[in-house]
């Protein structure tokens, strides 16, 4: 039987120009599990006032990020396409070697928004005889405004179907040991390089802390994780803290934000910050522009003197040994 693993992310613009960037937000601020706001009010708030300004504003910002060089990698493209494509074959030649009858598991890569999506993916992958399917969210903490958004897709797929395929999602993996080594491991190789910092801040992107009333356990998740890498440092509480950034819109957005705390850090005579992304498996415009650019300009005027961004997983192998191990676990029930 030919299985097939599908790797997916967020999605990113097609180019990073006002118009790459315009169709990129239509397709993903009109999903309803991204904005809760009643239709057809936010169909004028979007079509109003978003989509014409916000894609001028941010162009600028993807342009810097596109065909960046990052930790000595040629990364082509937006680096969130670049570094799912690269997730997905680094873990092909992992699962190929070692999975029973590797020779028919293959592992690919989709994106929520954008291409390439996850309907063209799946029917391409059936033609080519592939029966089941794993799906693996590249987030590790479960939120109904991302892996929620990819489950709606996978039921938009069978809708319809007689034949529906067999066909499982990935829910979180936050917990996973190996995700947490592999964290843990990065923040200790920054470490040796520069030294530690007086607090290293574990930012999370944000979603609308209503979500969280209404039974999203993001934020949860989101904690567990930060204990849980502290843990695996040895680090003690006074240390480090959690924060969430990347708030949109007017609504109030899961707090500490990331932007007052490194201001308030700055103000009050913390003078060194290591900042590390866990939510996020690739460096992307939310890391590369809104924390290493933005936040660290937000830092540095408040008084802040060092302040480092330790890069997302990314490629790393044990990055990848993570990806696996979560993989192997769902692979096991998937293929009997
Ligand atoms: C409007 C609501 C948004 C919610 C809710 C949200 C949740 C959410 N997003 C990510 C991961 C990523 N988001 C990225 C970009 C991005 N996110 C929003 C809005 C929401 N995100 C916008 C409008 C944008 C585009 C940039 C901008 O206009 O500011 C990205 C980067 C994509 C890239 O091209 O590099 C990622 C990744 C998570 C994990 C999450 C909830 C847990
Ligand atoms: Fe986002
Ligand atoms: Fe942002």
């Amino acid at each position: 039987m030919k299985h097939a693993v599908i790797v997916m992310n967020l999605g990113t613009p097609a180019a990073p120009t006002p118009d790459g960037v315009r169709q990129f937000l239509k397709e993903f601020l009109s999903d309803p599990r991204v904005v809760e706001i009643p239709r057809p009010l936010w169909q004028v708030i979007l079509n109003l006032f978003i989509l014409p300004r916000r894609p001028q504003a941010i162009a600028p910002a993807y342009e810097e990020i596109w065909d960046c060089g990052l930790d000595g990698e040629p990364v082509t493209g937006s680096p969130i396409d670049y570094y799912t494509r690269r997730q997905a074959a680094l873990l092909q030649e992992r699962l190929q070697k070692s999975v029973a009858g590797g020779g028919s598991m293959v592992v690919t890569h989709a994106m929520t928004y954008g291409k390439p999506n996850l309907a063209e993916t799946v029917a391409e992958l059936r033609e080519q005889g592939v029966e089941s399917f794993t799906v693996l969210p590249l987030y590790p903490q479960y939120s109904a405004t991302t892996t929620g958004a990819i489950y709606d897709q996978v039921a938009k797929i069978i809708r319809g179907q007689r034949n529906i395929p067999d066909i499982s999602v990935a829910h979180e993996y936050w917990r996973n040991p190996a995700y947490i080594e592999a964290l843990a491991n990065s923040v200790r190789e920054h470490w040796e390089q520069h030294g530690a910092a007086e607090k290293l801040l574990m930012s999370f992107h944000g979603i609308p802390k209503a979500n969280t009333r209404k039974g999203d356990p993001y934020y949860h998740q989101c904690c567990g994780t930060a204990e849980l890498l502290a843990e695996a440092l040895s680090l003690p509480r006074e240390r480090w803290e959690i924060c969430f950034q990347s708030r949109f819109g007017k609504a109030e957005w899961l707090q500490p934000y990331t932007d007052k705390t490194l201001i308030a850090w700055g103000e009050s005579g913390v003078s060194s910050v290591d900042v590390i992304c866990p939510a996020f498996s690739s460096d992307c415009l939310e890391t590369l522009e809104e924390i290493a650019v933005e936040n660290r300009a937000n830092f540095i005027d408040a008084g802040g003197r060092e302040y480092r961004y330790i890069p997302a997983l990314n490629a790393r192998a044990d990055h990848i040994d993570a990806l696996e191990s979560v993989l192997r676990q769902r692979l096991a029930a998937d293929l009997f």
